[in-house]
């Protein structure tokens, strides 16, 4: 593929007017930006199951369409998150050696979901009722690109308490990228495209768990085996400590002192690429993070401090 690099406009899946990086040849525009890493490829899976699909190629470089929508976010979407992770933790892609970040957007009929294939990003449309086009969250492509991380890092294995660590890092670094961005943040997933009939709800909350029904502490931990062993349930304890350690409060009478989103980033990003393990529980992640904090800022610091009282506040001691 050869061509002149370009930037483009276009209207995401909310309406919004954006700018980003294309690539022109006398085919026309195609979602190629060859700024950042081996470049980010955007593709249409055009309501099939194939990917990636065929590259998106649209015909004057102006994305205004309802179907360019989707395809808008995912490319300037995983710009942004490559930025968040080179700018702020110094990593090169998701691979730290500037891997291509592929996405696929209008994958399969009313699609209620979004993943890493092992290899690329995959978007659904939603149904129009549970979810609008998921690549129109920035929380949800930081989530998705979060997993490549995980998968080149610590690997944690995708069941049990292991996978819940997983979900829960891609929740974390997914909220942490909305707000280094300041695009609408808080401390839920997944609010911009769920339930568009429903005002004020999100898929989950790393505030309050308990609103989607998930633990906030570890004695209410799911132990079945639905949903990979509760990877999307137990990720809520993590998820709680996460909005603790950040943010500062009282939890069944545990109190924690803030550390603010700049510090909390630092030290899961050390514990997950330095510390845990495929294997990793709840246990040793408790451990790993006083570790990384304590490289971070030394053994008697505020914030090794706050790391231990977070995770004693969801029961992890
Ligand atoms: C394909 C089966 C497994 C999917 C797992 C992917 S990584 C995942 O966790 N997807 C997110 C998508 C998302 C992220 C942030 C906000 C909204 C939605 C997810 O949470 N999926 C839920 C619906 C699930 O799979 O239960
Ligand atoms: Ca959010
Ligand atoms: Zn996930």
């Amino acid at each position: 593929l050869t061509g002149n690099d370009s930037t483009a406009t276009g209207k995401g899946v909310l309406g919004d007017t954006k700018t980003f990086n294309t690539l022109l040849n006398n085919n026309g525009s195609y979602l190629v930006d060859r700024t950042r890493g081996d470049g980010i490829f955007t593709y249409d899976a055009k309501n099939r199951t194939r990917t990636p699909g065929t590259l998106w190629l649209d015909s004057d470089n102006v994305y205004n369409a309802a179907y360019d929508g989707a395809a808008v976010d995912a490319h300037a979407y995983a710009g942004q998150t490559y930025d968040y992770f080179q700018n702020v933790h110094n990593r090169n892609s998701y691979d730290g050696n500037g891997a291509q970040l592929v996405s696929t957007v209008h994958y399969g009929r009313s699609y209620n979901n979004a993943f890493w294939s092992g290899s690329q990003m995959v978007y659904g449309d939603g149904d129009g009722s549970q979810f609008i086009p998921l690549s129109g969250a920035l929380d949800v492509i930081a989530h998705e690109l979060t997993h490549a991380v995980t998968d080149t890092t610590a690997d944690l294995i995708y069941q049990n308490e292991s996978g819940a660590i997983n979900e829960s890092m891609s929740d974390i670094f997914g909220t942490l990228v909305e707000y280094h961005f300041n695009n609408n943040p808080d401390w839920q997933v997944g609010e911009d495209i769920y339930t568009p009939n429903v005002a004020g709800d999100a898929l989950r909350s790393m505030e309050d768990p308990t609103l989607s029904g998930d633990p906030d502490h570890y004695s209410k931990r799911y132990t079945g085996t639905g949903d990979y062993g509760g990877v999307h349930i137990n990720s809520g304890i993590s998820n709680k400590a996460a909005y603790l350690l950040a943010n500062g409060g009282t939890h069944y009478g545990v109190s924690v002192n803030a550390i603010g989103n700049d510090k909390a980033g630092d030290i899961y990003y050390r514990t997950l690429t330095q510390y845990l393990t495929p294997n990793s529980n709840y246990s040793h992640f408790r451990a790993s993070t006083i570790q990384a904090a304590t490289d971070l800022y030394g053994a008697s610091s505020a914030e090794v401090a706050s790391v231990k009282a977070a995770f004693s506040a969801v029961g992890v001691n």
